[in-house]
């Protein structure tokens, strides 16, 4: 049997984890036969380790050019290493794979921390990806408000929330684009929705691809 890869996109606080419960439960009732994988980056790799560390540590400050791209190199060693140890050894044995954030999460977020570091970064980013990386069959982009997912998340701790809503409205700008280019692999989720109704619309998307 084939496996399938799903990613889940969108800015901080716009419901991925939370759908992707949700849209666990409901497969396991409609396909027991299906083995699922549910997982995330970044991973529990090495590279991954250091980017959860950083990501907690979280500074206020900015990055330094160095930082930056050493933060982009991480997120894509990470995403090499759980290709290779994770995602493809399930989709060989026929799982379905639901993976909450994906290479274009790094195309999203690294395409707006690299600018003015590097001409149009999202697509450079895109590009360094696109000789090894493994298509998704489908990505689930969660579109929400950035000052609704700001509200979601204001209990974390972190950048300044007036901020972290500017950096957010330009990450969701990204994934908007890199919607708009592969409109064939992106399913857009109004992640504004009640979290069933979201969930809902998540797990029709998915079976429309199982039948
Ligand atoms: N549909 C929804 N309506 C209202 N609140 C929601 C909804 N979905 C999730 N939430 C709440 O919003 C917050 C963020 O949800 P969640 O952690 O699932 O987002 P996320 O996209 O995984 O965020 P991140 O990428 O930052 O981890 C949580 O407090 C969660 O309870
Ligand atoms: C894969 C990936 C993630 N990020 C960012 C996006 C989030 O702010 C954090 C991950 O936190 P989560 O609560 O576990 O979703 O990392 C990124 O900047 N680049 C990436 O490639």
């Amino acid at each position: 049997m084939k496996g399938l890869l799903i990613t889940l996109e969108g800015i901080d606080g716009s419901g991925k984890s939370t759908a992707i419960r949700h849209i666990a439960a409901k497969l396991k009732e409609l396909v027991p036969e299906r083995t699922l994988l549910i997982t995330a980056e970044p991973s529990n790799s090495a590279a991954g380790r250091i980017l959860r560390s950083e990501i907690l540590r979280e500074s206020t400050g900015e990055l330094s050019f160095a930082e930056h791209m050493e933060e982009l190199f991480l997120f894509m060693a990470d995403h090499a290493r759980h290709l290779a140890d994770t995602i493809i050894p399930s989709l060989e044995a026929g799982a379905i794979v639901l993976c909450d954030r994906y290479a274009d999460s790094t195309a999203a977020y690294q395409g707006v921390t690299l600018k003015g570091i590097v001409p149009d970064p999202l697509v450079w980013i895109r590009e360094i990806y696109r000789p090894w990386n493994l298509r998704p069959d489908r990505t689930l982009l969660f579109l929400l408000d950035p000052q609704l997912s700001v509200q979601r998340i204001s209990s974390r701790s972190g950048r300044e929330k007036f901020e972290r809503q500017e950096f957010l409205r330009q990450v969701d700008g990204n994934f908007r684009r890199l919607a708009s280019l592969e409109p064939e692999r992106f399913v857009i989720i109004d992640a504004s929705l009640d979290e069933d109704a979201v969930a809902e619309s998540a797990v029709s998307s998915i079976l429309e691809m199982l039948t």
